[in-house]
């Protein structure tokens, strides 16, 4: 039986005063699935000593343990204080930072190295969808960014359609049903069904109260990766309790 998770991405958002958010969340956080809020860097330390009951995650990691790249912030860091998740190839760390599936796949096996959980996103654009393109983009970054070693207590995959991203648009349940059996699929293939079946399947793009009860029902959705309506307790708390109440 997979723990359901409902995973909250701040992105480029949050100031200190954000961090009051994650105390309306605890409730709602006590039910059985799993509630992680990744934030900016600047905030995981505090948001780690704040959250009760929250796991707390970074956005992304160098694939390095430490060196000379200013700027950056290595998964040791994240786990030193506080972060037991990381995200990793999202769509907009892929687009504005130019990362391929094989940086992705070294930021997963040195998120791994340093104890950390990951959650790899993965999605195709609205080009790839529209040439039906969808599964085979899926599958080569399934192959590509995930490296050998995953179960289902370090790795969670998060499919997010880049075109349902901040948008508003939402893929048919039948859609995100297709995409999520089939990624069950492969990871079972590869993996083998223990393994396969016990990794967390995300759904994520423009996922919101008003929608999520109907995401949670779709075959292999284990739960969501939210972008804007993370950010505020009053939007979030809807969204992990219809998933608290999921089938
Ligand atoms: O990581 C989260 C996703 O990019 C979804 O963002 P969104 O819920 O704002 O569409």
């Amino acid at each position: 039986m997979r723990t359901k998770l409902a995973a909250g991405n701040w992105k480029m958002n949050g100031l200190t005063q954000a961090l009051s958010e994650l105390s309306g969340m605890e409730e709602a956080a006590k039910g059985a699935s799993e509630v992680l809020i990744c934030p900016p860097f600047t905030l995981v330390g505090a948001a780690a000593n704040a959250a009760k009951g929250i796991a707390i995650g970074g956005q992304d990691c160098h694939a390095e343990s430490s060196g000379a790249h200013t700027g950056d912030v290595s998964a040791a860091m994240l786990k030193d204080c506080g972060a037991t998740h990381v995200i990793v190839g999202h769509s907009e760390r892929r687009t504005d930072h130019d990362e391929r599936d094989e940086d992705v796949r070294a930021k997963c096996a040195a998120a791994w190295n340093a104890g950390l959980v990951v959650v790899l996103c993965v999605g195709e654009s609205l080009d790839e969808r529209e040439a039906s393109n969808t599964l085979d983009i899926i599958g080569g970054q399934l192959a590509k960014s995930v490296p050998d070693g995953a179960t289902g207590h370090n790795l969670v995959i998060a499919y997010e359609p880049i075109w349902a991203i901040g948008t508003g648009k939402v893929p048919t349940t039948d859609q995100i049903g297709e995409v999520h059996d089939f990624m069950r699929a492969r990871l079972e293939k590869r993996f083998g069904e223990g393994v396969g079946r016990s990794v967390r399947l995300l759904y994520g793009g423009s996922v919101k109260p008003s929608n999520a009860a109907e995401i949670f029902a779709v075959s292999n959705v284990d739960g969501a990766l939210v972008g804007g309506a993370s950010l505020k307790a009053a939007d979030f708390v809807p969204i992990i309790d219809a998933l608290n109440a999921a089938p």
